[in-house]
């Protein structure tokens, strides 16, 4: 039964919900198909339990950012919980310590920003928050994840013991530095610090870029010629290459929904939903909602440029969410995904092998969508030399 005023939805059947009506290895079709029938919010039943979908840039905005604080919580009983202890940030509930955690690594993260001359080495250090999940999982990969365990075990302790030796306390040089600097405090250790570091090593945010290559190349070859390396301000001078990027970015959908539970008893669009409900915020609906992009269906970069050709960014860009639990590795992920691209199209010419046929562009869904595997032909560029 549907709480008074609560959400509508699809008929529910007893114990199942609504399981039957939706395909669980990719149900983003079903939630664009509901949403056509009840509108922008409505609600689905996983078993016995209710959720409420939220689409479109409207309600989503209304929710995460107008009562965010109402929306702001994590649901408690999911599998994922049990995987992660209960600890880290992400799916940590509203509260006390998730404040803590994120507190922490938002002042880590713009430290090391600020004080690091990004590079690729130093960019691919990364939060391990992300990763005991996939530690734990029965999958396939799961030998070949040991044994790049134990390659990476004991680079993240050479890293670590060479860090240990060459540091000025108070001053510190990179992210390493900065964990040592605060490992006075509760919830850090040298176990969980190698860990850190562990993890981060391999958590690169990959980007396919199959569009544009030439034009980027060209604006990036002008604005860098003579540079030996790319920075992340060289950004504003290329605004090709930034609205490429967006519209990668858009159209990878790299993390298609976000989940949330509400911490009080609140409204949305009018409708009635009980504290401790399941949010499912559908990012999907915002990054391709008609009325908000130029070319909301298909892949062009005119969708973040301006008459003028000047990059800008429209408000239902939100691949990283918004509001009190927007993603925290924001401006990370920004200056790694500017960073990369910049410095391996400068490098290297990306092609399609011929005998490869036509790219089947079909996304694979899980927590982050991925494309399926593929081949392509890397060749470096004419050498240069400032490369
Ligand atoms: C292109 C890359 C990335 C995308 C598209 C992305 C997207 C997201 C999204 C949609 C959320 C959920 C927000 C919500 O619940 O409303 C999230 C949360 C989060 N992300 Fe990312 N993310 C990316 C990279 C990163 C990186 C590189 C890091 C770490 C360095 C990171 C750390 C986190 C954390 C810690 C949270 C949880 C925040 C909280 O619950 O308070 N993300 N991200």
């Amino acid at each position: 039964q549907r709480p008074n005023n609560f959400p509508p939805g699809p008929p529910v059947l007893p114990l199942l919900g609504n399981i039957l009506q939706l395909n669980l290895e990719n149900p983003l079709k079903d939630f664009e198909r509901l949403r056509k029938s009840y509108g922008d919010v409505y609600s689905i039943f996983i078993g016995r339990k209710p959720a409420v979908v939220i689409n479109g840039m409207k309600a989503v905005k209304e929710a995460i950012v107008t009562k965010a604080t109402d929306f702001a919580g994590r649901p408690q009983d999911m599998f994922i919980n049990e995987v992660t202890q209960r600890k880290g940030v992400i799916m940590a509930d509203y509260g006390s310590s998730w404040r803590e955690h994120r507190r922490f690594h938002a002042n880590l993260m713009s430290s090391t920003n600020q004080k690091v001359k990004p590079s690729l080495t130093y960019l691919s250090l990364q939060l391990y928050d992300t990763f005991p999940v996939i530690r734990h999982l029965p999958l396939p990969f799961q030998k070949a994840f040991k044994n790049f365990e134990v390659i990476l075990k004991s680079l993240a302790i050479d890293l670590i013991n060479e860090h240990k030796e060459t540091r000025v306390p108070g001053e510190p040089r990179d992210f390493i530095d900065y964990i040592m600097f605060c490992m006075g405090m509760s919830f850090l250790n040298m176990r969980r610090l190698r860990h850190l570091v562990h993890y981060s090593l391999f958590r690169e945010t990959m980007v396919v870029l199959h569009f544009q290559k030439k034009r980027c190349q060209q604006e990036i070859d002008r604005v860098l010629e003579g540079n030996c390396q790319a920075s992340f301000e060289d950004r504003h001078k290329m605004p090709y290459t930034q609205a490429v990027i967006h519209e990668v970015q858009r159209v990878a959908n790299t993390v298609p929904t976000a989940l949330h539970c509400t911490t009080r008893d609140t409204e949305l669009m009018g409708y009635s939903i009980p504290k401790g409900t399941l949010i499912i915020e559908n990012l999907t609906s915002v990054l391709n909602e008609e009325g908000q992009w130029k070319f909301p269906h298909e892949f062009n970069p005119e969708n973040f440029l301006n008459d003028q050709g000047e990059f800008v960014k429209p408000e239902a860009f939100m691949p990283f969410s918004a509001g009190p639990r927007v993603c925290l590795g924001e401006g990370l992920a920004r200056m790694e995904l500017f960073l990369m691209m910049v410095t391996l199209l400068r490098k290297f010419k990306f092609i399609w092998p011929e005998e490869a046929g036509e790219p089947d562009f079909t996304q694979v869904y899980g927590i982050t969508m991925s494309p399926k595997p593929y081949c392509m032909k890397v060749q470096l560029r004419a050498a240069r030399k400032s490369f």
